[in-house]
């Protein structure tokens, strides 16, 4: 996906949020979507940008296991720290990105204020905590639900909300549009194929 089709989804880069650090934590929300962990499926919630505010909107609820680390290391662009991202993800509460990618804080509880907010009836406290913490900070938040789904958050309410199934099919080409599908019709099969492989 490149920045321009992230910035269609995200007003973000108004306020000065690092597009592509959004668009680093996108894909791995969409990864712990498709893969949970050990056989199970996870949810988890990430803020990006305005790191301060949200660090004092939100409270440890155990010991921060990225406390300590140097900067350098917490590189959220660095496989070892997605890998370590996906792992602590199984852990109650938030991580915190800063707006220059560094994974700073994770297993956070967001204090929540429901003023404000906008979200469907049916999402939960993790959904509630993304729009709360949206609407009090310029963070934008990313929340992988337990269902799978994939959503954004900014300003109080959900502005995209992604199938991590047919995101990686997007990603790898997989759709395949009209102008370059041709199509053969059998009497209950259609096949449809890409004329320009
Ligand atoms: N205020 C909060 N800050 C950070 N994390 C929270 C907060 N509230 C809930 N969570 C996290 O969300 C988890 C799931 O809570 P809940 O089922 O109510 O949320 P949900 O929005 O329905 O999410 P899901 O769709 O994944 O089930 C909690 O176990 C906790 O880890």
């Amino acid at each position: 996906m490149s920045g321009d089709v992230f910035r269609d989804i995200c007003c973000a880069e108004k306020r000065g949020i690092n597009t592509e650090v959004l668009e680093q934590i996108l894909y791995i929300a969409v990864e712990i979507a498709r893969e949970g962990r050990e056989g199970r499926k996870i949810g988890t919630l990430f803020t990006v940008g305005d790191e301060l505010a949200v660090m004092e909107h939100s409270r440890p609820l155990v010991l921060d296991p990225l406390f300590g680390h140097p900067n350098e290391k917490k590189q959220i662009t660095l496989h070892d720290v997605r890998e370590t991202i996906k792992e602590l993800a199984q852990l109650d509460g938030a991580f915190v990105i800063s707006n220059d990618g560094i994974a700073i804080s994770a297993a956070r509880y967001i204090d929540v204020l429901s003023d404000g907010v906008k979200i469907p009836l049916g999402l939960g406290s993790r959904h509630m905590a993304a729009a709360s913490i949206t609407r009090r900070t310029s963070a934008v938040a990313i929340v992988v639900s337990e269902s799978s789904m994939v959503r954004v958050f900014d300003e109080g309410k959900i502005i995209s909300e992604i199938l991590p199934e047919i995101w990686m099919m997007r990603k790898h080409g997989l759709f395949m549009n009209m102008p370059t599908a041709k199509e053969r019709s059998t009497e209950d099969i259609v096949v449809r194929t890409r004329t320009d492989m």
